[in-house]
């Protein structure tokens, strides 16, 4: 995956099938609700499986049961295509343990 910059119009295309991400200048968001506190550990452990394969690292805050995913490349200063890659992962890995978006 492409470590470019994307233009606008393709973050917006990009967003548009992620919609429960939420764009905060060169940052992209989704908080989310899982069940507990362990199923939202195994959230974080699977996405750190995958960020390591993709080389590309969420920014991650864990309250409680409460899950916060930031992604940004911050070698290229924005938003990349790893990031819309990685955001589609952290999606999956919330849903394999029934965790719902808040906010
Ligand atoms: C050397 C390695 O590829 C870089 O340090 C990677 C690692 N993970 C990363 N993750 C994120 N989010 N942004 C980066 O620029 C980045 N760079």
């Amino acid at each position: 995956m492409s470590r470019e910059r994307l233009t606008e119009d393709e973050i917006a295309a990009g967003l548009a099938g992620l919609p429960h991400w939420t764009r905060e200048g060169d940052t992209i968001v989704r908080t989310a609700d899982a069940p507990d506190f362990p199923a939202g550990i195994r959230v974080v452990v699977a996405v750190a499986g995958a960020a390591e394969a993709m080389d590309h690292h969420p920014d991650i805050d864990i309250r409680w049961r409460t899950l916060r995913f930031a992604l940004s490349t911050h070698s290229a200063g924005g938003l990349t295509a790893l990031d819309l890659g990685l955001a589609a992962r952290i999606d999956e890995a919330l849903a394999a343990e029934s965790a719902g978006s808040v906010g």
